[in-house]
């Protein structure tokens, strides 16, 4: 099951500076939102905000109608960096974050050996962080975040510092893994073809403080260009109508 999110007005400042100013904006049950926009816009601001990370300067922010006012365990976080418990196995990260979505316990072992097996750890179980690769970590943070089925899933650039091959199969690895465990997404990127890849729509933020550039649904079945080809240029163009962010090609990578 997952869960409607309804953004109206919202106001985000650092500093009496207003970063976000204004957003109305509706996820809807199911749906995978993906946010980008020039660096520094506020994308990570509106997502810990949608997290209940952070108050609110002005406007609303709910899930299912119900205000938004601290973080809760149907809201998962998944960030780039490298959030695990360095001194748990791959085993208890999972488990932990089971116990942290209320998974009855006669269940959490058997569901924590099936999310290894799903992102492709088997025989890693007792491995700590540590003794991963960076992807294989990343898999790892993927299936916390995941598991326990959360209603909502925030995440802020949780691919960015993996190389090229490991990203791709991370975001085919997310999408099988969303298509069994239904969630609504939100995904923080500067990677415009990942956020074609993975959105349902992509928002495009203006700079900070500026409205929204353009809202862009991106076609199904899911797949990659020629069919995209189309989404890919609208946010490519929303990207750089102010000349504020990197270009197309060093996106890419
Ligand atoms: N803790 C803070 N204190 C003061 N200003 C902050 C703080 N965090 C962010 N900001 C400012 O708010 C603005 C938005 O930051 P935010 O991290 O949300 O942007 P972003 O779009 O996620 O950036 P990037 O793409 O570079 O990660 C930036 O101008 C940043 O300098």
């Amino acid at each position: 099951m997952s869960t409607t999110i309804d953004i109206s007005d919202l106001i985000l400042k650092h500093r009496d500076r207003a970063v976000v100013d204004g957003l109305s904006l509706t996820i809807a049950s199911g749906e995978i939102l993906v946010v980008t926009g020039p660096s520094g816009c506020g994308k990570s601001t509106l997502l810990r905000a949608v997290a209940g990370l952070r108050p609110l300067d002005g406007g609303t922010v709910t899930a299912d109608g119900a205000a938004i006012v601290g973080t809760s365990r149907d809201r998962a976080m998944v960030f780039q960096d490298d959030a695990l418990h360095p001194w748990r196995t791959v085993r208890k990260n999972i488990l932990l974050a089971l116990q942290l979505r209320g998974v009855p316990r006669a269940r959490r072992s058997a569901e924590a050996d099936r999310w290894i097996a799903e992102i492709g750890l088997d025989g890693f179980g007792d491995h700590l962080p540590r003794e991963l690769s960076g992807g294989m970590r990343q898999r790892v943070q993927l299936a916390r975040g995941l598991a326990g089925a959360p209603r909502v899933v925030l995440m802020d650039e949780p691919f960015g510092a993996l190389d090229a091959q490991t990203r791709a199969s991370m975001q085919q690895l997310l999408i099988r893994t969303l298509h069994a465990h239904p969630a609504t997404v939100v995904f923080v990127t500067h990677d415009v073809d990942e956020a074609v890849l993975l959105g349902d729509r992509v928002v495009v933020l203006g700079a900070a403080g500026e409205p929204v550039r353009r809202v862009v649904d991106v076609p199904r079945p899911r797949q990659a260009s020629p069919a995209n080809d189309g989404a890919r240029a609208a946010v490519i163009e929303a990207l750089t109508a102010h000349n504020t962010l990197s270009t197309p090609q060093e996106t890419n990578r």
